[in-house]
């Protein structure tokens, strides 16, 4: 559906050249919901604005369904640009209009009839769930309702891609879970393919398919939301990851000598990941069975992606050398992985 080949972008700031994005190469596959992830300055949003030329490449190739962008005369492009909606972090409302005609904004220039256009507005307020909301004005919304209405804004012209540029930054936890929960059923209900970038690991957690992980211009990292986290493969991904855990505390605990992480001779304090089931705990149970060596755990995290659970803990590990090493070996056997931190 989207596909990005080489896609880079200069900015020029008097002599200096800032390379916001650096040769990245996308394949976005249809209803998909996509998230660009990465830390404030990485290049999400010049990458997203690049899909839909809000900032126009400086090389490599921008294709839409099929539909080489760069090439296209500026007429055609903005019917092209059509097929693409975006929403983003501040709302980006018009303030002097009512919700009803904030909608209609981008209707101006469509072919249908005033009441098709009438009939389709009062159908996207009740996607959104904003009927009752019609005639009031922006500032009489919450953030979250203003959202609701700049997503019926962006899917007034029947998009095939919705671009979400940290749509729910703004918002608090619960607000982004209605908002997150209302991006599913756009994508399942009109099965439109969403791009969604954002610094929060909470929001990729939810709802995306497969991530893309970006770094200074580039994108390090990419695949399948789960097998992403569960194996990441770049220190980012993985510093991305615990932002959103308390396992990366083990590691001031340390720095700060705390009596938790204080080993005794021979002992092990070891990090274990484990994706699916109760893969942790039963290894944990199994050690002390069957090797007598003790697990004790000092903190422990269940994420949920996408409906998978994805697991942390942090456990000391003591008992005879002999048997230690045996355990180890067991545990690098199973589907768990294992990085001793210390000992
Ligand atoms: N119009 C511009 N002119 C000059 N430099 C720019 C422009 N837009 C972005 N940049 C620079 O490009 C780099 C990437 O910025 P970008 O906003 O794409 O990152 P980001 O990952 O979206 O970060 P954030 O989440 O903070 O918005 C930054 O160094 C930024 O200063």
């Amino acid at each position: 559906m989207i596909q990005l080949e080489k896609v880079s972008k200069t900015f020029r700031q008097g002599r200096d050249e800032i390379q916001a994005v650096k040769e990245v190469n996308l394949d976005i596959k249809k209803g998909e919901i996509f998230g660009i992830i990465g830390f404030s300055g990485a290049g999400k949003s010049t990458l997203v604005r690049c899909i839909n030329l809000l900032e126009r490449p400086t090389g490599g190739k921008v294709i839409i369904d099929g539909v080489d962008l760069m090439s296209m005369p500026e007429v055609r492009l903005r019917e092209e640009r059509r097929k693409i909606g975006m929403i983003f972090q501040h709302f980006n409302l018009l303030r002097s209009r009512t919700v009803y005609q904030n909608i209609a904004f981008p209707l101006r220039k469509s072919k249908l009839s005033k009441e098709e256009k009438h009939q389709k507005i009062l159908s996207l307020l009740e996607l959104v769930g904003l009927t009752d909301k019609k005639d009031v004005y922006p500032s009489q919304l919450s953030g979250g309702q203003k959202q609701r209405v700049a997503i019926a804004r962006a899917l007034a012209n029947d998009p095939k891609v919705l671009l979400c540029d940290e749509a729910t930054s703004a918002l608090d936890p619960q607000t982004t879970k209605s908002i997150l929960n209302l991006l599913k059923k756009v994508n399942q209900e009109l099965g439109i393919t969403i791009v969604l970038i954002t610094h929060e690991m909470a929001v990729v957690k939810d709802i995306c398919d497969r991530v893309a992980i970006m770094e200074l211009g580039r994108v390090v990292e990419e695949g399948e939301t789960v097998e992403v986290f569960s194996h990441p493969k770049e220190k980012l991904t993985r510093d991305f990851m615990d932002t959103a855990s308390n396992i990366n505390k083990i590691y001031e605990l340390l720095d700060e000598k705390h009596a938790l992480t204080q080993l005794k001779k021979g002992e092990k304090l070891i990090l274990l990941t484990y994706s699916g089931g109760n893969a942790g705990e039963s290894v944990i149970s199994h050690l002390a069975e069957v090797y007598h060596v003790q697990a004790n755990i000092i903190f422990g995290n269940v994420d949920i992606l996408k409906n998978k659970p994805l697991g942390k803990l942090v456990v000391i590990l003591s008992g005879e050398a002999e048997n230690m090493e045996q355990a180890i070996g067991y545990i690098q056997s199973r589907n768990v992985q294992m990085e001793v931190i210390r000992g």
